[in-house]
């Protein structure tokens, strides 16, 4: 039977992090001397933000991923004015610090981070989840210097599995077929996204304001610095990932989905191994 935790298991270090709806302290299981993050929630929050759905929809999702590059989820416990998650300590941190740090990565760096996403996200795209939120603050590394995608706080069990067509394609609108491919491209999309930040330090579409910044992803206003020098192979990942949702989308929605709608899924996560494949 599951084992039922309590604050006084654990013997509390430093806060690692704070979010808008929590802290991260670093925290040490006393019988076993395991290092965790304990990831604290006031339940004030969650009634004043009405974030009950979202949390569950997190410790539900977090708890059934099983992937090397996804941050475990190991349980969680409460008292009268907090929830607490137990989750996997990533010892060297938040892989933001390491861009800002260095300024860029190595193309083998990013090449290496852009697969252990890739295949974290096909992971959770086979289980119908959408992280919705991948960004360099929500990835850590391990002791071992390896990517974990932390926060499921966005993240969405994709509808298809109430939707999953048995029948074919032929007879959805093409707003129903790029709503689904459109489900897994937003997280497609961001990695060409991330690509380029790795590769040159901040992301494509930065610009003074929300508005305008909007406007250059509508247009996929994406340009190449002539510094640092990177390779015609990289760029040519973020300009195929990044061909718009839209094109991307009615790309991968063209292609005869003769066949139902889980093939188009195992496309997306097909399309997903070959960016891996191509981030080498
Ligand atoms: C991703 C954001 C999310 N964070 C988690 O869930 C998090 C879960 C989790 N597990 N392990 C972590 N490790 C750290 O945060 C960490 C940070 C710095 C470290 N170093 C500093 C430099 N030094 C040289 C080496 C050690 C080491 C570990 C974090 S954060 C969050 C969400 C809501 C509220 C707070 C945080």
């Amino acid at each position: 039977p599951e084992k039922q935790w309590s604050l006084k298991d654990f013997e509390i270090g430093k806060p690692l992090g704070k979010g808008k709806f929590g802290r991260v302290y670093v925290a040490r299981e006393l019988q076993s001397k395991y290092i965790v993050a304990l990831k604290l929630i006031f339940k004030e929050q969650i009634e004043k933000y009405k974030i009950h759905h979202q949390l569950r929809r997190e410790m539900e999702i977090q708890t059934s991923l099983r992937h090397p590059n996804i941050l475990r989820l190991y349980g969680w416990f409460h008292d009268d004015e907090r929830i607490f998650l137990i989750l996997e300590y990533a010892h060297r941190g938040e892989l933001y610090r390491l861009l800002r740090k260095n300024g860029h990565l190595s193309e083998k760096q990013a090449a290496t981070y852009i697969a252990s996403l890739t295949n974290a996200l096909a992971y959770c795209h086979e289980k119908h989840v959408i992280h919705r939120d991948i960004k360099p603050e929500n990835l850590l590394l391990d002791h071992e210097g390896r990517l974990k995608i932390a926060d499921f706080g966005w993240s969405v069990q994709s509808r298809s599995k109430r939707h999953t067509m048995c029948g074919t394609l032929d007879y959805l609108a093409p707003e129903m077929v790029e709503n689904k491919a459109h489900d897994y491209a937003v997280d497609n999309w961001t990695l060409g996204i991330l690509c380029y930040e790795f590769l040159y330090g901040a992301p494509p579409f930065e610009a003074e304001t929300q508005s305008d910044t909007f406007k250059r992803i509508m247009r996929v206003d994406l340009s190449f610095p002539s510094t640092p020098t990177v390779s015609e192979d990289a760029k040519n990942l973020i300009l195929r990932v990044t061909s718009g949702p839209g094109l991307h989308t009615k790309a991968l929605a063209s292609e005869d989905f003769g066949a139902s709608l889980d093939n188009q899924e195992c496309r997306s996560c097909w399309y997903m191994r070959y960016i891996a494949f191509l981030s080498f």
